[in-house]
């Protein structure tokens, strides 16, 4: 039955009989068709009786699937879930993060969080109980960062979250983070880290010493270092954490006055300025990726990372070349690049750089430190707004609530910022020192999902719809379909005030096109690959699921219907809206 397209103007009139339906119906309703060949919008009602018929599905066995899994209030995770392995059960199980699911149970779909959490992975928190205590505290995507520590290092803590996924029943993907080439201090010859006084003088060498180091000496991994600085110079050490004028140079030597005390830790980023400015000489011409991130990268494919982040990014001939590499390197898996914006060129090429990548990190320290620290904020609203347009998830990382690295509370400062990140609608928030090396790494966690639960809540009350024009991101005719009917999908989502949208995808294209939209009831992504679970994770509002499925819709919908019920993961006469990458429709049903 063909019916007029204004049967699906905003106006709530149509569908108020929907929701007066008895709980158990079965009664399917409208389907927007947008049929593969004909690309003309016919608008179906069907009502079928084979929902009827279903049989009964079986849940995966023995892996205690429908028992209580967990519970996760806002504050507190009273208890561990334990879980089927996921890649375990085939064609009829259903795999979802085993916290999430708890979440869903224990709070309802609203109020799941939707903003996605990184930890960089570190000494406080590489024992197979501390990441199992982040994954708990809603980690999604676990960093390492190969500035520091050995491959066996890095391997091991892969090896122990894939363990956990595998045991417990989480998808925590991993992204590697690469070194890159800037100038950055050596190791400290193993001391964790040295403390400079103000007025202290030091010297920062390009001279290869044993260990342990001279006293006040600071190794510096960039050859030109002594040519290009000058005597007043200012020194930099992350971006401003520390700092020293340049008052004396003694061939590889430079002697530096310490003139803001701090903290110096190992392999911290170095900056000089002169008059001002960021000086750039011969070190802009670095490589992105220098010869050790190559054999870095190499260990990342090898090990099937999830995620690859490419420091000091400046152009996206980097990326691409990058991505090709990974192409030709990794038959079949997927490894998604993201790119770091934290150098001025990378701002300069903004653009093109995004969309060329398959996601974006604004990295607020190295970025602080080559452009004024008044313009971050600003830099990072642009850079967030761009992902969003390009369709690419972002994190915003560095510092969020770096006094938590000694305190068990975050400053107010902290979670204001924090809570802008969240209210900026970013994919993702991203603990460094706090997780890495910090003295409350679970409290630092804790604190980013509260803070975010609560923003979204205050955003989805204030009706906060932010009047940004989505344009096309696809380049053919059937990508816009797409785009056009997750945007349709998402918009009749808040207007119905649905429980949640339904999304069926192979590749997360889909899914990730219904994320750009930021509906206000969670998504559900079903896929059927672990490594694409995996990446959806990094993307706001997503709740990836594993599960079979076919091309046909109506099989796949009473599927998931009925394994989610047994989980008592949704209920019947919960409002559900369904897309599917197959069949280019919008589905809107009460659960029978
Ligand atoms: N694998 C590790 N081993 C030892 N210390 C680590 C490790 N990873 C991180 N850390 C410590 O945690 C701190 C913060 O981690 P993070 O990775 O965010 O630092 P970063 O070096 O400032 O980042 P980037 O190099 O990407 O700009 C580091 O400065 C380091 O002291
Ligand atoms: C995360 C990172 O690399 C930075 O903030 O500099
Ligand atoms: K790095
Ligand atoms: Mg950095």
């Amino acid at each position: 039955m063909s019916r007029s397209l204004q049967f699906f103007t905003p106006s709530r009139a149509p569908y108020l009989t929907l929701q007066k339906l008895p709980a158990t119906s079965n009664t399917r309703f409208p389907v927007i068709n947008f049929p593969a060949k004909k690309h003309s919008l016919t608008i179906t009602k069907s009502l079928s009786s084979d929902l009827d018929a279903a049989p009964p599905q079986v849940l995966d066995s023995g892996n205690g699937q429908t028992g209580a899994a967990g519970v996760l209030s806002a504050e507190s995770v009273v208890a561990v879930p334990s879980h089927a392995p996921s890649d375990s059960g085939a064609a009829a199980g259903i795999d979802v993060d085993s916290v999430t699911e708890a979440e869903l149970k224990e709070n309802g779909f609203r109020s799941t969080r939707r903003t996605k959490l990184i930890c960089t992975i570190g000494p406080a928190t590489c024992g197979f109980e501390q990441l199992e205590a982040l994954a708990v505290g809603g980690m999604n995507v676990a960093r390492i960062n190969m500035c520091h520590g050995t491959r066996e290092w890095h391997k091991m803590v892969i090896e122990r979250v894939r363990r956990l996924n595998e045991e417990k029943g989480f998808a925590v993907a991993i992204m590697m983070d690469t070194e890159g080439s800037e100038i950055h201090m050596g190791d400290l010859g193993g001391a964790a880290s040295a403390k400079a006084e103000d007025g202290e003088i030091w010297t920062f060498s390009v001279r290869a010493f044993g260990t342990p180091l001279p006293e006040r000496t600071i190794n510096v991994n960039y050859d030109g270092f002594a040519e290009d600085v000058k005597v007043g110079d200012e020194l930099l050490v992350d971006g401003g954490m520390v700092r020293f004028e340049v008052i004396e140079k003694i061939g590889p030597d430079v002697k530096c006055r310490c003139t803001d005390p701090g903290l110096l830790l190992p392999r911290a980023n170095l900056t000089f300025w002169r008059d001002g400015s960021l000086v750039r000489e011969r070190n802009a011409m670095l490589p992105t990726i220098s010869s050790k991130d190559w054999l870095d990268i190499d260990f990342g494919i090898a090990e099937g990372v999830d995620f690859i982040a490419i420091s000091f990014v400046k152009s996206a001939e980097v990326i691409n070349h990058l991505k090709s590499y990974i192409a030709a390197r990794s038959r079949g898996s997927d490894i998604a690049v993201i790119a770091k914006i934290e150098s001025i060129d990378s701002l300069k090429n903004l653009e093109e750089i995004i969309l060329a990548s398959d996601g974006a990190m604004v990295a607020r320290g190295d970025l602080g430190a080559q452009i004024p620290l008044e313009q971050v904020p600003s830099a990072q609203q642009r850079i967030v707004q761009v992902c969003r347009q390009l369709n690419k998830p972002v994190i915003v990382a560095s510092q969020l609530l770096d006094s938590m690295i000694e305190y068990p509370t975050p400053t107010r400062a902290e979670v204001a910022d924090v809570s802008e990140a969240v209210r900026q609608r970013a994919d993702a928030l991203m603990l460094s020192g706090e997780s890495a090396m910090g003295q409350y790494p679970e409290k630092a966690l804790a604190v980013l999902r509260s803070v975010s639960v609560r923003i979204e809540k205050w955003w989805r009350e204030e009706k906060r719809h932010e009047p940004m024009v989505l344009p096309d991101v696809g380049t053919s005719f059937a990508d816009s379909i797409s785009e056009e009917i997750c945007i349709s999908a998402a918009k009749m989502a808040n207007n119905l005030e649905v429980d949640a949208i339904f999304v069926y995808t192979k590749t997360g294209h889909m899914a990730s096109l219904l994320s750009r939209c930021r509906p206000d009831c969670p998504i559900f992504a079903f896929t059927t690959t672990t490594s694409v679970r995996r990446r959806l994770n990094l993307q706001w509002g997503l709740i990836p699921f594993r599960l079979g499925f076919s091309d046909d819709m109506e099989s796949n919908l009473n599927k998931t219907f009925s394994l989610l019920k047994a989980r008592g993961m949704i209920k019947s006469g919960d409002l559900v809206i369904a897309v599917s990458d197959m069949l280019q429709s919008i589905q809107v049903m009460n659960v029978p």
